[in-house]
């Protein structure tokens, strides 16, 4: 029978940073085979709450279960929940004396005790995957910023890892490669039977592509429903937020306010 359990499941999470709440009291669910998209204005804790999903940042209070079970502390069993969750993190973080392939490779080498000749040819699949097979030997100076950005993609997945977190992935990038890395972030999750969580303040890029939207705001969530409903909403602070007004219910020194808040 498949596996219909969420593929991340937070309860009443709250996260604590340098001695400040960054967020409380967070409840979501990610169903498998979905693309979720975390947005929310910079400074409200996006990617804290991923730190909290890569077991980066122990909870405050509450629970975080990945992959069907709580993110563990252990050093040990922390590695090896990792190897299920492909990260795409702000920057492609490519090891630039590497060519492409290298860099796909790293993960493979690092983890699996595969023969060269077998890593060499699953890291063609992921690069042909991403539609780079050709810059296999390239080496990342060699490379567009979108084309870097699809390395990095690839090599994210090289474990065949069930859940993606991308951690602003378009960040730096034009229009054009933004739209190929988008469509292509969908493509690999629906042909692989992923999970995506997209962490960003690109909403226009990336709603189009997403099942769920979340809005982080303020230290919680300030909207969790479809695309279409978030783009309907009539709340000032959505509507603040996705036309990216500096006045509004969203405070423009967020952070300054929260910490206020949290002494009152
Ligand atoms: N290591 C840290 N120690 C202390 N405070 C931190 C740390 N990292 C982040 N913060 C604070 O936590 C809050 C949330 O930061 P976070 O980076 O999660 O926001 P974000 O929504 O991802 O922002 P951005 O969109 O700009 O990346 C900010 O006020 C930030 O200053």
């Amino acid at each position: 029978m498949p596996d219909t359990s969420p593929i991340v499941r937070i309860d009443h999470l709250r996260l604590d940073r340098g001695g400040r709440t960054v967020l409380r009291d967070i409840t979501l669910s990610v169903p498998r085979g979905s693309i979720v998209a975390v947005l929310g204005p910079s400074g409200s804790g996006k990617s804290t709450l991923l730190s909290a999903l890569t077991g980066e940042l122990a909870p405050t209070s509450g629970t975080v279960e990945v992959l069907g079970q709580p993110v563990p502390r252990a050093q040990r069993a922390l590695l090896e929940l990792r190897k299920g969750i492909g990260v795409l993190l702000q920057g492609n973080g490519l090891l630039t004396d590497l060519t492409a392939a290298e860099n796909v490779a790293l993960p493979l080498r690092m983890h699996t005790r595969l023969p060269p000749a077998l890593i060499r040819r699953l890291v063609l699949m992921k690069l042909h995957a991403v539609g780079l097979r050709a810059a296999a030997d390239a080496y990342p100076r060699e490379l567009s910023g979108g084309m870097a950005r699809r390395v990095a993609l690839a090599r994210a997945l090289a474990l065949d890892p069930p859940l993606m977190i991308y951690d602003e992935p378009l960040t730096g990038l034009d229009p054009i490669a933004s739209g190929v890395v988008m469509d292509l972030v969908k493509r690999l999750n629906d042909s692989l039977g992923l999970t995506s969580i997209i962490v960003t303040h690109h909403v226009h890029e990336t709603l189009p592509i997403a099942d769920h939207a979340v809005v982080i705001a303020n230290g919680g969530i300030v909207f969790s429903g479809t695309p279409s409903a978030l783009e309907a909403s009539t709340d000032p602070l959505i509507r603040q937020f996705l036309n990216g007004e500096p006045d509004g219910p969203i405070p423009f020194e967020s952070a300054a306010f929260n910490s206020r808040a949290e002494v009152a």
